[in-house]
């Protein structure tokens, strides 16, 4: 971890259940400037809805999240929807919490250009010509330069998730979230969205990482967290927790053992 830097993100004993499937039952993290954590764990252990609690896709029932040290507060309107002011206030937290999900979720209707600016334009308020312009230097940095007016269904699903990605950088977010970027990718294309995420990381981008690509967390991330049944059970130096896990458990998870 990188103490020395400033506190991007803080999320504090965070409770989640369904029903009663207790999911989450108090996980905590930090990420300074420059992190790149990795959540790894096996399926159903919690990853995604922690990564869904931060950013406020669920509500979480205890906990708090911190982003630059705000903490972020929605009140609970009285039939369970949430009020208008509310839903902007949520649409500006997403843009301090970028996510990009396993299936992508680009507008199919909108060009990789208008997928980009939307949110900068609609919910950030940039003026239309800087908002394309930032789509620009976005695009160019995931080595997508010239494919500003393809539509998602005639590009590549690396493509798509490059575009994602762009669309992600745009909003300059303080922090952002990755569930499974690579999962739903044809082994070929994997490859492709991993060394983008690499030079965002170079970049020194803070970046959460929910990701089943051992060889990404161990190589790219400098903090892994092994998360199971809803709570830590191992975190540190990706190297040195994954050469020497004290677990048996996460012994027999790295070992493919335990899925
Ligand atoms: N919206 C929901 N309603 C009810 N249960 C849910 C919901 N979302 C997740 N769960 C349950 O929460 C548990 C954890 O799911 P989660 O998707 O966070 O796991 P995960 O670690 O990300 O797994 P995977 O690696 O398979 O994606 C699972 O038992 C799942 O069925």
């Amino acid at each position: 971890m990188n103490r020395n830097t400033p506190v991007k993100l803080q999320a504090l004993d965070i409770h989640k259940r369904y029903g009663a499937n207790e999911v989450l039952k108090g996980v905590s993290l930090t990420a300074h400037a420059g992190d790149v954590i990795s959540i790894i764990g096996s399926s159903g252990s919690g990853k995604s809805t922690l990564l869904r609690c931060i950013n406020l896709l669920e509500r979480p029932q205890q906990g708090r999240i911190l982003v630059a040290g705000e903490e972020l507060r929605l009140r609970p309107a009285q039939d369970g929807a949430l009020e208008a002011a509310d839903q902007k206030q949520l649409q500006r937290l997403r843009t301090r919490l970028a996510m990009v999900f396993q299936h992508f979720n680009l507008w199919a209707h909108m060009t990789a250009l208008a997928n980009i600016i939307e949110v900068p334009v609609h919910v950030l308020g940039l003026p239309r010509d800087e908002a394309v312009e930032r789509a620009r230097k976005y695009l160019r940095l995931v080595g997508l330069e010239g494919r500003e007016d393809a539509y998602p269904n005639h590009m590549s699903g690396g493509q798509q998730q490059r575009v994602a990605i762009a669309r992600a950088l745009a909003v300059e977010p303080e922090v952002m979230l990755f569930d499974e970027p690579t999962s739903a990718l044809d082994p070929e294309l994997v490859g492709e969205v991993l060394r983008v995420m690499q030079v965002l990381a170079q970049e020194g981008r803070t970046m959460l990482v929910v990701t089943h690509e051992m060889g990404f967390a161990r190589e790219v991330s400098n903090h892994v967290i092994f998360l199971h049944q809803g709570l830590v059970e191992e975190q540190g130096d990706p190297r040195e927790v994954m050469a020497n896990p004290r677990s048996e458990r996460l012994a027999r998870f790295l070992s493919g053992n335990l899925k």
